[in-house]
């Protein structure tokens, strides 16, 4: 077996030198200090800010441009410089408009194109050299490694460096040099990025989102509750697929569904039309600019009943069927009194407000009618037939996972379920309990099965991503129920109350997070857990770093929707050779504002963790496997070659 895959392995190595170089080559690689890793999360459709913080690094980008230009340009001249390798395209459009005549804008060109060529290097300066090449504009990288690699001892060299660049400006190709060493420089200054969950959901373009993700030079996503939602409609679960309905309704996104990904809600809107009148309870959420004229309002309002109350109706039968599922308290249609407008949730009854309960017959409430089964089976057939939703969540699928261990870190949406006193919570199912571990383990087997059986729309797999979405031990979720029904109805807030999962308060722990970490194989001394998920509340003094540094959490609130309560924009966090740094951010305005301006409010930084000495690839995730690759070189070199 062993000489069959070394002899595979020769085809591509096939003399003794090649061998030599690459062990030589990934040698040097470990060597190296290890690549900045960037974590985001709870994103929640918030392009515009998120292609921001993605294309400015958390600040590092600026951080780099001070470094090198801090005696040579002004603080506005560097945020000038900036702003123009975040949005190449628009900031030179705006300096053209600036210049009246060629001959200055020329010698700008020829500025700007000598300094970020002085960039690029301090970029790279943790790369080898063939990684640096990777990242150029293909077009240009002979002229670009020309005037990276000149030395000053020469000078009878320097004429012929500046008539490239003259020849370049001459030739018209000045802006299309700059545009592309200025993602060049994006790309060197992030290795790697981290999603921590939640692009779906609450903003208007999460499409455009998994857009830049496709389009990034490397990165994994940790899912959250709201992307295993659209997996699951996509898997076939019409609850899943009500649920986003649903929510894109609330927030008024549906265009998503409709002009994005192309799904007719015609059907839905007819039913809508003919059931339900205008509802308080149910108006969308007012957070964009968009204007809306009464009638669309009014459309909306009703559709978000139609689908709610569809939602309803399918959550019912899963409940009855998946009885481990323990969510027979949810059974919530049936604890109606129709007569009285009253329901009874653990023995206290409360009236019912905003009711719109036209389609239910109370005999048997979760019926739906024949005009909504039908309106589910058509939406449905849409949702698995929209390419570029398929290409969306095949590429959640292809680089998502339910948690993962990376450099020794723990990555997880929401929580590790577990009790009172820290011990995992264990879930039966199918008679046999799992915890820990190997209950996320056979969750993300589930919901695997489920995409890829995506005709079977009622199968234990299928149910399960919607319990992932909303039950009590999945670790997207983390709260004991989703009271959505209480929500619209009842007026009464207690009933309002999501209780979470007692991780919440527990993780402010070290003991805790270190029993977690070991849970994950993972070194307690070493490692951290990064979540996603709850808001922190900056603004009633909640600290994002907690359990004495080894919890980090990084869902300051991208979402509009939630920046009022957590009083900032977001946190992201960055890893390099040094240390661990999180990085808060003020609310991003616009990119108009930052272009115009060069307003990026800057962002405050707090170590979490200080490397005593810079670490280097080979004590990396990557590192290991390179060091396997020598390995298996070696023995090559072994049995080929005697050596
Ligand atoms: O703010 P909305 O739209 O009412 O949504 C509230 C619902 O969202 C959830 O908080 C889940 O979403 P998050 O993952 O963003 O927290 C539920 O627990 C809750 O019922
Ligand atoms: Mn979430």
């Amino acid at each position: 077996m062993k000489e069959k895959f070394l002899d595979l392995l020769a085809q591509k190595y096939d003399s003794e030198e090649k061998v030599v170089t690459e062990i030589i080559n990934l040698e040097a690689i470990l060597d190296l200090p290890k690549g900045t890793e960037h974590f985001v999360s709870d994103l929640h459709g918030e392009y515009q800010a998120f292609q921001h913080v993605l294309r400015n690094g958390s600040g590092k980008v600026k951080e780099k441009i001070r470094d090198i230009f801090k005696h040579e340009l002004s603080e506005e001249e560097i945020n000038e410089f900036a702003t123009l390798v975040y949005y190449p395209e628009e900031k030179l459009q705006l300096i053209r408009d600036q210049f009246d005549n060629n001959q200055e804008l020329n010698a700008w060109y020829s500025k700007t194109i000598d300094q970020i060529i002085r960039l690029i290097p301090y970029a790279s300066s943790k790369y080898t050299r063939s990684k640096l090449r990777k990242a150029l504009p293909k077009q240009f990288v002979y002229i670009i490694e020309e005037l990276l690699y000149k030395t000053d001892e020469y000078t009878n060299k320097k004429h012929y460096y500046s008539k490239i660049v003259q020849k370049v400006i001459s030739l018209g190709q000045a802006d299309k040099l700059i545009i592309g060493l200025a993602y060049t420089t994006q790309q060197l200054v992030v290795d790697h990025l981290h999603v921590v969950g939640d692009i779906y959901d609450r903003g208007p373009e999460p499409d455009k989102i998994m857009e830049a993700l496709i389009n990034y030079h490397s990165l994994d996503i940790q899912w959250g509750n709201h992307d295993v939602l659209w997996i699951g409609a996509f898997s076939g679960s019409k609850v899943c697929l009500a649920n986003i309905l649903r929510i894109c309704a609330r927030y008024d996104n549906l265009d998503i569904i409709e002009d994005v990904y192309g799904i007719n809600l015609r059907p839905l809107l007819n039913l809508a039309e003919k059931y339900y009148e205008d509802n308080p309870a149910f108006r969308p959420k007012r957070h964009s600019n968009k204007q809306q004229s009464a009638e669309e309002q009014l459309q909306i309002t009703k559709i978000h009943q139609a689908i709610a109350m569809i939602q309803f109706k399918l959550e019912m039968p899963i409940i009855k069927r998946r009885t481990y599922f323990n969510m027979s308290k949810r059974l919530l249609l049936e604890k109606i009194d129709y007569e009285n407008n009253e329901i009874t949730i653990q023995g206290n009854t409360y009236s019912l407000e905003n009711t719109c309960f036209a389609t239910i017959n109370p005999d048997q409430p979760d019926e739906l009618l024949e005009e909504e089964k039908q309106v589910m089976d058509k939406l449905l057939f849409s949702v698995q037939h929209s390419e570029k939703l398929a290409r969306h969540m095949e590429f959640l699928m292809k680089k998502g996972t339910l948690y993962l261990r990376y450099n020794g870190n723990l990555l997880i949406h929401g929580c590790m379920p577990i009790d009172e006193n820290g011990n995992m919570e264990k879930m039966v199912i199918e008679n046999k309990a799992y915890a820990g571990r190997e209950l996320l383990d056979i969750f993300e087997q589930y919901l695997r099965y489920a995409f890829a059986n995506r005709e079977v729309t009622d199968d234990l797999a299928t149910d399960m991503v919607w319990y992932l979405w909303t039950g009590e031990y999945s670790s997207l979720f983390g709260k004991r129920e989703m009271t959505t029904f209480e929500r619209y109805f009842i007026k009464d807030k207690a009933t309002h109350k999501e209780r979470k999962n007692p991780y919440y308060y527990l993780r402010e722990k070290e003991e805790i997070c270190r029993r977690i970490l070991e849970e994950f194989d993972l070194d307690p001394d070493q490692g951290h857990i990064i979540n996603g998920h709850t808001p922190v509340k900056e603004i009633d003094g909640e600290n994002p770093i907690k359990a004495n540094g080894k919890m980090i959490v990084i869902d300051g609130g991208f979402s509009k929707a939630y920046q009022p309560t957590t009083g900032i924009a977001g946190y992201t966090l960055l890893y390099n050779s040094f240390g661990m740094q999180l990085v808060a951010h003020q609310h991003f305005s616009s990119k108009e504002d930052v272009l115009r301006n060069g307003n990026d409010v800057l962002s405050v930084r707090r170590l979490v963790d200080k490397e005593l000495e810079r670490k280097k690839v080979s004590e990396t995730n990557v590192g290991e496997k390179l060091i396997q690759e020598i390995n298996m070189l070696n023995s090559l070199l072994k049995y080929r070659y005697m050596k």
